[in-house]
């Protein structure tokens, strides 16, 4: 059995197939990319896992359990955290407030409890603070810790996006488009970011992503999508070589 696997996966608005009977899996420990050009049915297959969208048919699976029909709070939940490709932070907020509304997901308290605040909810606010605090010291986020996010520059605010994805202990990261808007050594920190986020802290990703640099630096697998359905599947050499990728890339 698979970690993560998609069956059948089908997406359709109106007449239009976004994602086309679109079938993997991703084994655990596994960082796995997607490929496409523009409108190959990427996001939507990340929407759908996140459950932003109801798939049209097939089923998705994570630890062997079928979740096609969980609700998007649940899936967070079961340990699967996502990035945007366009960065969703609280910008009249510090880094650390919004990098503690990635703590959510492990919130136990009521809110008569924190309204309170009684000793369980001061224990596990020290908690989320601890657990901000690691992530915070292994992104290299220090020095912003206080900051606003109003004011800092588009690559601190991506690798703070990333942050709070971290901080919710994800087991299955859904990264989209990591390198949109960085540039080149920006880009190269965010392949060492990802590649640590696996040999460290033990998660699995599943990315989507242009910059084939990054792709062949940190991928296992490639899956190369055109107009939602599978052209390719394998490692990023055999993909970028595949005649259907290249036609596809070459728009003919
Ligand atoms: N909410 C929607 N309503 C109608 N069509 C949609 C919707 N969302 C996506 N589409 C269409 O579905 C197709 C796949 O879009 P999707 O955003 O998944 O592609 P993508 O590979 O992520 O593209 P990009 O690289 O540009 O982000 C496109 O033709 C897009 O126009």
């Amino acid at each position: 059995m698979s970690y993560f696997r998609a069956e059948n996966l089908s997406l359709h608005f109106g007449g239009l197939k976004a994602v086309d009977a679109v079938s993997f899996a991703v084994e655990k420990g596994e960082i796995l990319s997607i490929i496409g050009p523009n409108g190959a049915g990427k996001s939507s297959i990340f929407n759908l896992i996140s459950r932003i969208y109801r798939p049209t048919s097939g089923r998705i699976f994570f630890e062997d359990q079928d979740i096609t029909e969980q609700p998007p709070y649940d899936i967070a939940k079961l340990g699967i955290a996502r990035t945007f490709q366009n960065i969703e932070l609280f910008e009249n907020a510090t880094v650390l407030s919004n990098l503690l509304v990635g703590r959510h997901r492990h919130s136990t308290t009521q809110l008569w409890q924190e309204l309170l605040f009684l000793p369980n909810v001061r224990a596990n606010e020290k908690l989320h603070r601890r657990r901000v605090e690691q992530v915070i010291e292994f992104l290299d986020l220090e020095p912003y810790r206080d900051k606003l996010i109003s004011g800092l520059p588009y690559g601190v605010r991506k690798v703070i996006e990333l942050a709070r994805a971290l901080c919710s202990e994800p087991k299955l990261i859904l990264l989209d488009e990591p390198s949109s808007g960085l540039n080149v050594e920006e880009t190269d920190d965010m392949s060492f970011w990802i590649r640590d986020m696996r040999s460290e802290l033990g998660i699995t990703v599943l990315m989507v992503e242009h910059d084939m640099t990054l792709v062949n630096r940190v991928s296992d697998r490639v899956i190369a999508l055109n107009y939602g359905r599978v052209l390719a599947m394998g490692s990023p050499a055999e993909v970028q070589q595949h005649p259907d990728v290249v036609a596809a890339y070459l728009g003919a």
